[in-house]
């Protein structure tokens, strides 16, 4: 076979074979004693002796670890960030000192929800930057939004968009019931149900922060920034059919078109750009700045290019570089101090807590997450592993008299401002986000949600078409037509013939 005529993802096992002369090495067990031949058939054998059928097999076993619980299935690749333009004015975070300075990035995208990338629901945006003070993570979604303010009602809407407890399947009404009881959300649902709802492919995807992050610079003087990453590919969207007919043939086309365009030498690359508020803008705005439940105005606070992203490698093991990637909010570095909100403190210790259970204390030994631009000590020892050299010989305590590791002392360093967070009030930007649309885009985000509500039952219904009536009447009269004109599911309609 000749590589260039091979599938870069159908063929990958074939363009592996073209790229190794002959048996790559004599195979071992996990001890490094090579495997007889003669064990890999145990009939009439005794099993017990046999190391080789032991091992395999209790491997097997425990092959699983515990599955992110939202973000399950994901893509990712790596490659760099490039600085454009300088921002050194606010912000002193060491990789942004320098217009043309690289940084290796880690990025990996994910449908919230479900098994399909095409899944008309958000999709995760996030990146890795292995930084020289340390990683910094941008874990976001392809909304400029997000779903509530206060991470309190996280667990009840991770709940309510799970499968029933009872039946196992997708329940319009525990969809519905919360999101018009907690209506500030319906700000997401726009772009979910709207034309954005689901990209064509993570290469025409964007990428928001969402959250107000503070940063400063060398004097420690505060500003607050909102991160867009903007698709050099154009943002590109499919319709409904679409993306239902690609659900259908190849749930897994996004990650297959991100793998193909990367093996196959295609630009694959985002524009890196910010909003950019100072504390007097924070002070003096008549919306609160923090909430994540809100985007900021482009006309106010213009996006202001930093800088790009590239991805140029795939991974070369997805389990080892892609399913243990583990990304923290908590992860900042110097010059970068975080979200101003309450979510973003509750996504501080929440994501560090998940990675624990699901990949243990050391996750940030693991090759893939370790700060390998920086020079680590954290004053950790042993644990499950990896514990890598472990420290080695150094003292395990502080503060020591023995040359132990040293803290530092930022002067200058800012302390996040307290951001005062008012109850969710987003209406009047659901409104205007409806009235911008075109009369084509209003009905198809009326479909798409019509097609959502209408298994749920009548009060739920009547509750959503009343809040859609006060968002903007033509808005709520179309809902209640669309529904009128739906079939409803009739009772003992699932049974298939
Ligand atoms: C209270 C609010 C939130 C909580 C408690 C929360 C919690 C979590 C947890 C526990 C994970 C799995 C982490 C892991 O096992 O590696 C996760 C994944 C993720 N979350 Fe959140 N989340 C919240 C809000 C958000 C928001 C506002 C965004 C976007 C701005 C977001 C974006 C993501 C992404 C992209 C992933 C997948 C990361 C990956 O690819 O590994 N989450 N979330």
């Amino acid at each position: 076979y000749n590589q260039q005529d091979l599938d870069p993802v159908n063929d990958q096992i074939v363009i592996y074979s073209l790229q190794t002369k002959g048996n790559i090495t004599i195979a071992t067990t996990s001890n490094g004693e090579p495997v007889d031949i003669r064990y890999t058939s145990t009939l009439n054998k005794e099993l017990l002796n046999n190391h080789f059928f032991l091992e395999t097999n209790t491997h097997l076993n425990r092959k699983n670890i515990p599955l992110r619980f939202v973000h399950t299935r994901g893509s990712g690749a790596f490659g760099y960030f490039e600085v454009t333009h300088d921002i050194t004015n606010i912000c002193r975070a060491d990789f942004l000192d320098t217009i043309g300075k690289r940084t290796p990035i880690a990025v990996r995208f994910s449908p919230v929800f479900g098994s399909a990338d095409t899944n008309r629901f958000p999709h995760g945006f996030a990146v890795k930057f292995y930084t020289e003070s340390g990683n910094f993570d941008l874990v976001g979604f392809d909304t400029p939004v997000f779903i509530i303010k206060d991470p309190v009602k996280f667990p009840s809407f991770i709940r309510a968009t799970s499968r029933n407890p009872a039946t196992n399947t997708f329940d319009s009404n525990m969809l519905w019931d919360f999101i018009t009881l907690n209506p500030e959300s319906i700000n997401i649902f726009m772009y979910v149900f709207g034309d954005s709802g689901i990209p064509k492919g993570y290469r025409h995807m964007t990428g928001y922060g969402i959250h107000t992050f503070q940063v400063h610079n060398k004097e420690g003087e505060v500003h607050f920034i909102r991160f867009h990453i903007i698709p050099n590919a154009g943002r590109k969207y499919f319709t409904s059919k679409e993306g239902q007919q690609l659900d259908g043939e190849d749930p897994d086309s996004f990650t297959r078109d991100l793998y193909d365009a990367i093996a196959c030498g295609k630009e694959v690359s985002w524009k890196i750009a910010v909003q950019i508020l100072t504390l007097e803008d924070l002070k003096k705005a008549n919306i609160d700045i923090s909430d994540v439940t809100l985007k900021l105005p482009l006309d106010i606070y213009p996006l202001q290019p930093v800088g790009k992203i590239v991805l140029n490698r795939n991974p070369i093991n997805y389990f080892a570089e892609i399913e243990q990637l583990a990304f923290c909010p908590s992860n900042l570095v110097r010059g970068i101090d975080g979200g101003i909100d309450k979510l973003f403190q509750a996504r501080r210790f929440l994501y560090e807590d998940a990675q624990y259970y699901r990949l243990g204390v050391n996750k940030n030994n693991i090759e893939v997450n370790y700060p390998r631009n920086a020079k680590v000590h954290a004053y950790n020892r042993d644990g499950e592993a990896p514990v890598r050299a472990n420290e080695r010989n150094s003292p395990n305590y502080y503060i020591n008299s023995f040359n132990g590791a040293m803290f530092s002392f930022e002067t200058d360093r800012p302390d996040l401002v307290q951001a005062v967070q008012t109850p969710p009030n987003n209406t009047a930007q659901i409104a205007q986000t409806f009235k911008d649309m075109s009369m084509e885009e209003q009905e198809r985000l009326i479909d798409n949600i019509v097609s959502s509500l209408s298994p749920s039952i009548d009060f739920i219904q009547n509750r959503a078409v009343k809040i859609f009536t006060e968002i903007n009447p033509d808005f709520g009269e179309r809902v209640q037509s669309g529904l009128q004109n739906s079939n409803k599911t009739k009772a003992c309609s699932g049974i298939l013939s």
